[in-house]
């Protein structure tokens, strides 16, 4: 049987540094014919598009929106609830990102205008993939947020990483730079061919085709919300992976300009189809959905994500906006542009800026520092705020907030060994050698011990997929020609872990608390000034487990998602991370299966090689065809790869494991290139670990060495945290600049 085959290396069956071109079957008079046809006339589309997304020309668009507010006000406009305002707020844009956005709106419009110019006999995806290799819009006005985007010239000799990853790559500054696009790997899945969602199933029926099962029928019928924990893996995995994601993901939401004049998400639901803005993507819940219905609810409000003009100058379907640095740098910690830096920085002694309320005082505890805008927290009293960060998703729920705060520790007792020897030196260096020596123990932690307990030891430890850190020495993998960019499978799918995450926070043991749903947790992270608050939130991190990777999520994630504390229901997150799919294009289960090197199935039984019987029988159930299994919904269905070895299973395992790679040989600045550190400061950042991180800025006294596996006896002991090694920070002061004149 199939299902016991063992993956090792992992090798995708599409070559990506092909061209989209060089794959078309055309002819070479075709294909010049085409480029001619697209120089030629992508200009003045482009010239067209922008007169008519104007928005003095749009007079037509404007009265039927005025008509469609009257027609609003009629009807009785509804509550926002409370979950639907926090996770607009989850996915918030910065201003840039909209400014962007009206650009990539222009393009698309631009090829859809082109389309209808070459007429049927052109095939649209030759079209799109050929557009997307023409830098057609290079000096041309509406060009502005491609190469010309204003940046000082690259320092090849820069010793630290700009705040928002501009100019790692020195060839194509942009690459991984926060405010660029999501990368793929897999062609993209639009109904159009350009940004329209995928709503129609590949099978046609004598009426056409019938469209894509709802993604909350498909969530109620993959997940029953079972408590299944996880049999050898600790809650930490599941924390310290959100905390990773908010490094090198941030995907922000469109808003419309309201009468008022300021800019809000669009309501979606409750608004008649025609009065819809165009970024409304609603989820309709089914009439006898097993849990909305007894509220009466029928939709389910999710607003698309903003289009990301294409840096490189060229116009192509729709990605979405990154709106963080790609690379694994800490930047949810440090902030992924210079503006946002300069908030959380103390401002001496190469600090972070920390809380000085009066109870964070008064019980000496270092937190993060207030954060007194945050309109998503409910503030309990005007001592507690919510909290800053470098990334704007910190105060969500508390166990998030408590991995950012023990980072914002080591950072201020690094910076503080460093100014303690070198007082001489400016806040700035002191800043950027402590923000040096995190983002590599970083990368050696999500590298040398969550990665192999996420893919498996067999994956991680096999030399040909490039995630293993070198036993010694430098590594000679930095590759310039490699994208370091997330990817939409990533970001949309094998990333999101939801499945790991229990239906409560493991607060109990020192708060004598009775039982308190996880959703208590979101947005109220007030716990932490609670003398004693991280100590045992991070004890609890390292006893409690995980739940299991599998097609089960816990009920406080799929009904009370947001939900706030005087709301009887929230949103469920397996549909967004379906419909979510949908909007970005994100190509289907099958279509990764041949990427990864997996028999693409033809029928629902040849997924046999990689699920269980009765996971297959559950998409069966609500999929009409095997080829429209979104790829969350058929990634979760797998059994954990290698039999377990890996907490994923192979499809998500193959997803990571190439985008590990990726992050790795894409950053100029990863930690073991040569130039980075010297060999002995290797060997100190190879003593490195999250037990050791845990022990230097918590009261924990014993822990477990392997901190994402459960304590063991002979295996894995809870040890004192003394015999947990340290990394000397001495070391590092012979390379700051200055040093030894
Ligand atoms: C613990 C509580 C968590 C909550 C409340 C939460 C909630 C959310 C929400 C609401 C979204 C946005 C959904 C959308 O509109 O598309 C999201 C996105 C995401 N989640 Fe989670 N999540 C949690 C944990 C995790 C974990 C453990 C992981 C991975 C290990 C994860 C990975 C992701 C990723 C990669 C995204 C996409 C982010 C982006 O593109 O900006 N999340 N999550
Ligand atoms: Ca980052």
């Amino acid at each position: 049987l199939t299902t016991q085959r063992q993956v090792d290396f992992i090798q995708f069956r599409t070559n990506r540094t092909v061209k989209p071109m060089d794959d078309m079957l055309m002819s070479a008079s075709e294909k010049a014919n085409m480029v001619t046809f697209i120089k030629e006339g992508l200009p003045a589309a482009i010239q067209e598009a922008q007169e008519e997304l104007e928005p003095s020309a749009s007079s037509n668009i404007q009265s039927r929106q005025n008509l469609c507010a009257r027609m609003a006000d009629i009807g009785k406009p509804e509550k926002v609830p409370m979950s639907v305002i926090r996770l607009n707020r989850f996915n918030w844009p910065r201003q840039a990102s909209l400014d962007m956005a009206g650009s990539a709106r222009i393009d698309e419009l631009a090829m859809s205008k082109m389309m209808t110019k070459a007429g049927s006999g052109v095939d649209r995806n030759h079209l799109t993939a050929a557009m997307s290799q023409i830098s057609a819009r290079q000096g041309s006005p509406t060009g502005r947020f491609c190469l010309n985007r204003p940046q000082p010239p690259c320092d090849p000799s820069a010793r630290y990483r700009s705040q928002d990853g501009w100019c790692n790559n020195l060839k194509l500054p942009f690459w991984g730079a926060a405010l660029s696009p999501h990368i793929r790997v897999t062609p993209p899945r639009y109904d159009d061919g350009i940004s329209t969602p995928r709503t129609l199933s590949v099978v046609t029926t004598s009426q056409g085709r019938p469209l894509l099962p709802n993604v909350r029928e498909i969530s109620t019928t993959l997940s029953q919300g079972l408590d299944r924990p996880h049999p050898t893996v600790t809650l930490l995995l599941m924390q310290f992976g959100q905390f990773l994601d908010h490094d090198f993901v941030n995907t922000p939401i469109s808003l419309v300009q309201t009468t008022k004049g300021e800019a809000s998400p669009p309501q979606c639901c409750n608004v008649q189809p025609q009065c819809r803005d165009a970024a409304c993507f609603p989820i309709d819940i089914p009439a006898n959905d097993r849990f909305y219905a007894q509220f009466n609810v029928k939709c389910m409000e999710f607003v698309r994500s903003l289009p990301a003009p294409r840096p490189d100058c060229t116009v192509g379907p729709r990605d979405p906006m990154n709106q963080n640095t790609h690379f694994i740098d800490m930047s949810q910690v440090y902030g992924s542009s210079v503006e946002d830096n300069a908030v959380l920085r103390a401002g001496e002694r190469g600090g972070l800026r920390i809380n000085t309320s009066p109870l964070a005082v008064e019980f000496r505890m270092m937190l993060l520092p207030p954060d007194k805008d945050t309109l998503d927290c409910q503030r309990l009293d005007e001592s507690r705020a919510c909290f800053k960060s470098g990334d704007n998703r910190v105060n969500i729920q508390t166990a998030l907030t408590a991995l950012h705060t023990i980072f914002l520790r080591e950072h201020n007792r690094i910076s503080d060994f460093f100014w303690n020897r070198r007082r001489d030196l400016p806040d700035e260096i002191l800043y950027q050698e402590t923000r040096k020596v995190m983002a590599a123990q970083w990368q050696a932690i999500v590298y040398g011990e969550f990665l192999p307990t996420l893919v498996g030891d067999r994956i991680a430890g096999d030399e040909r997929n490039q995630i293993k850190l070198m036993a010694r020495g430098f590594s000679n993998l930095y590759n310039e020609n490699v994208n370091p960019g997330t990817w939409v499978e990533t970001s949309t799918a094998a990333y999101r872990l939801h499945t790991l995450i229990q239906d409560w926070l493991p607060l109990k043991r020192t708060f004598n608390e009775s039982f308190k749903p996880f959703h208590e947790f979101f947005f109220t992270p007030y716990y932490m000034y609670e003398p004693g608050a991280l100590d045992n939130l991070a004890e609890g991190m390292i006893h409690e487990n995980s739940q299991s990777f599998d097609n089960q999520v816990t009920t406080e994630m799929q009904e009370h998602l947001f939900q706030a504390v005087d709301e009887k229901f929230g949103l469920d997150i397996v549909s967004l991370n379906l419909q979510r799919g949908r909007d970005h294009g994100l190509a289907t289960y099958n279509d990764i299966r041949e990427f990864c090197g997996l028999p693409r199935a033809r029928s629902f039984k040849d997924l046999e090689d990689v699920m269980t019987r009765n996971a297959i029988t559950r998409l069966a159930r609500v999929y009409r065809h095997v080829d429209d299994i979104d790829f969350w919904a058929g990634g979760v269905s797998e059994n954990p790869v290698n039999r377990g070895d890996g907490v994923v299973g192979p499809s998500f395992a193959c997803i990571l494991t190439g985008q590990f790679r990726d992050w790795k040989v894409g950053d100029r600045f990863w930690y073991e290139n040569p130039g980075q550190f010297t060999l002995p400061q290797l060997d100190e950042i190879k003593k490195a670990s999250l037990a050791g991180i845990m022990c230097a800025n918590t009261n924990i006294r014993q822990i477990q060495p392997r901190v994402f596996l459960d304590a063991r006896d002979g295996v894995n002991p809870r040890v004192p945290c003394e015999s947990i090694p340290q990394m000397d920070l001495s070391v590092f002061l012979s390379t700051f600049p200055g040093a030894g004149k």
